[in-house]
């Protein structure tokens, strides 16, 4: 059975939840990193658990998880970030002060329970949902939202375009337990009826403001796309494949001037300190197709991206850089290297990145390779994507398949990154099922539903629950239950030494099978 618990931190109001699954046998129980939050009930929505923390607070022009860490104060959001990984909070503050960590936490969003994304912690995952002008339903993206951080999603984003963005932001905003990032870009855009051309830097600013007052906790900024770096893209294979990126591309040049969020950008910043609102400074060049990757329209962008991280630092404001996009394997570390290197080390969020353009239906295959390998590179956080890239806008059942994709590889890559306690799981997983543990296995499981019934499909009756076998190989062929004869023979075999050791050495040695 998975159990929610609970373990305290130090003041009550302080605590922390995670999955507790109980096994068979003598094993201690296994604590399981939790995201799923309290149960939704529209009525009486969530928990306000950072309420008290934010007006202890009170309000100010820096009221920022950056601006407290430099200052020394560990927050009781960094402590609760902290406890759920198992980590000091000390070591949290100080990720967060260097600027190698971000805790996303808009002062409006006292819904969230608090997570840390930076390359010392666990590595995390985010869902994209929202409406599109094909299809409109607010119910539908709510459901969406339940059901990605019910399969582990650590933040969701909600990538609305449709006719009521700003109510359907609202009923995300106040169901989540996550947090939640937008671009506000999309929502400026449908002010203007969808031109480009006319968008100014008033109706964006009112814009963020609007979504900041909601409580939004990341927004991604194309504030790298400069007008001289258009013409890069000109040749490429697919283009600039970016939305954000597309728009604020086909403003610069219809004005013949700067990207307006760059020359606007300490405006900016200055209205993220008062909310604590993190940066997710967009990729709007980032490669669509594996002949466009790390290319020099790209790599100009991240040269930008890095001067503005430096900027939002002298305001206190957190950032992360968002990242590709479409990368063939051999290319990706040179991605992650140079992000680090050129943004000094602010955390990286990558869609992806897609390992080949050939599989379209399987792209939550073909990019969970690549944010594997870039995880374990050191990305902090992992943008999914689901089966439904580049066809049309994802499902509750595509979202599904987008997050477990995406825990496995940011699993992977907490394995091969060493954290402290990404093993455990692992390692108690694979002890139930060389022990033909059965329900242990399945409860264990990311997906312990499908587990069960996978297994249930050839071998449904009670007995199978704890046999030495499955229909993979069934009784006679099972490796494992043959490597349990092997380790009873070994045992008896030492047992038979010893005795034959204390006769003299004088008997034949002959295992015994019972
Ligand atoms: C940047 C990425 O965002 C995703 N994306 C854009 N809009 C939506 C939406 N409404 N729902 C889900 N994903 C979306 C696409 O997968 C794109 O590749
Ligand atoms: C990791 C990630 N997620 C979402 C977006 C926004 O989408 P777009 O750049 O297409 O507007 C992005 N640039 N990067
Ligand atoms: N899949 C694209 C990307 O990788 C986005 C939308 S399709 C051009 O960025
Ligand atoms: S996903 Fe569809 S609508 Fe979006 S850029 Fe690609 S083709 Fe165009
Ligand atoms: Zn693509």
């Amino acid at each position: 059975m998975r159990q929610k618990v609970y373990v305290t931190g130090s003041r009550p109001d302080i605590r922390v939840p995670f999955q507790e699954v109980r096994l068979g046998g003598d094993e201690p129980p296994v604590r399981l990193y939790d995201t799923s939050g309290p149960t939704v009930d529209p009525d009486v929505g969530l928990p306000k658990l950072r309420r008290d923390w934010i007006d202890e607070r009170g309000p100010g022009d820096r009221v920022t998880q950056l601006h407290y860490a430099r200052r020394g104060v560990i927050t009781p959001e960094m402590e609760f970030a902290a406890l759920r990984e198992g980590l000091d909070p000390e070591l949290v503050r100080g990720e967060i002060a260097a600027g190698r960590a971000i805790l996303p936490a808009n002062v409006n969003h006292p819904e969230s329970e608090p997570m840390v994304i930076g390359r010392r912690f666990l590595v995390k995952i985010n869902a994209n949902i929202g409406t599109s002008a094909v299809a409109d339903s607010i119910t539908d993206e709510v459901e969406k939202l339940t059901w990605a951080t019910r399969w582990g999603a650590d933040t969701v984003m909600d990538l609305s375009t449709g006719k009521h963005i700003h109510r359907t932001r609202e009923h995300i905003l106040r169901n989540s337990a996550v947090p939640i990032g937008t671009v506000p870009l999309y929502q400026a855009l449908e002010k203007v009826d969808g031109d480009p051309v006319k968008l100014t830097w008033e109706v964006y600013r009112e814009t963020i403001i609007e979504q900041a007052e909601q409580g939004v906790d990341y927004m991604t900024v194309h504030a790298g796309v400069l007008l001289r770096y258009v013409p890069l893209a000109a040749d490429r294979v697919t283009g600039i494949v970016s939305r954000g990126g597309s728009i604020m591309a086909a403003w610069c040049l219809a004005h013949h001037e700067e990207n307006f969020l760059y020359t606007r950008f300490r405006e900016l910043c200055e209205i993220f300190a008062r909310y604590d609102i993190a940066f997710s400074l967009g990729d709007g060049l980032r490669p669509g197709s594996t002949a466009d990757a790390n290319d020099a329209a790209q790599f100009a962008e991240l040269d930008t991206l890095g001067e503005l991280t430096r900027i939002a630092w002298e305001y206190d404001v957190q950032v992360m850089v968002e990242g590709p996009g479409h990368v063939p394997m051999h290319l990706i570390k040179e991605n992650v290297d140079r992000q680090q290197e050129v943004c000094a080390q602010a955390p990286f969020y990558t869609l992806g990145p897609l390992t080949t353009d050939i599989a379209p239906a399987y792209d939550h295959i073909t990019s969970a390779i690549g944010a594997a390998m870039i995880g374990a590179f050191g990305t902090a956080m992992l943008c999914y994507v689901t089966p439904k890239e580049h066809l049309g806008l994802p499902n509750r059942d595509d979202v599904k398949e987008g997050v477990i994709a995406y825990k496995i590889a940011a699993h992977a890559a907490d394995l091969a990154k060493g954290h402290p306690t990404a093993r455990e799981w692992d390692d108690a997983l694979s002890k139930a099922r060389f022990e033909f543990r059965w329900e242990d296995q399945f409860n264990l499981s990311l997906d312990p539903e499908r587990a069960r019934s996978y297994h249930d499909e050839t071998l449904p009756a009670e007995p199978a629950k704890t046999a030495h076998f499955c229909s993979m190989c069934g009784p006679k062929f099972c490796s494992m239950r043959i490597s349990h004869e092997l380790k009873e023979y070994a045992a008896n075999g030492m047992r038979d030494k010893a005795r034959e050791f204390a006769d003299g050495g004088n008997r034949v040695y002959l295992p015994v099978v019972d």
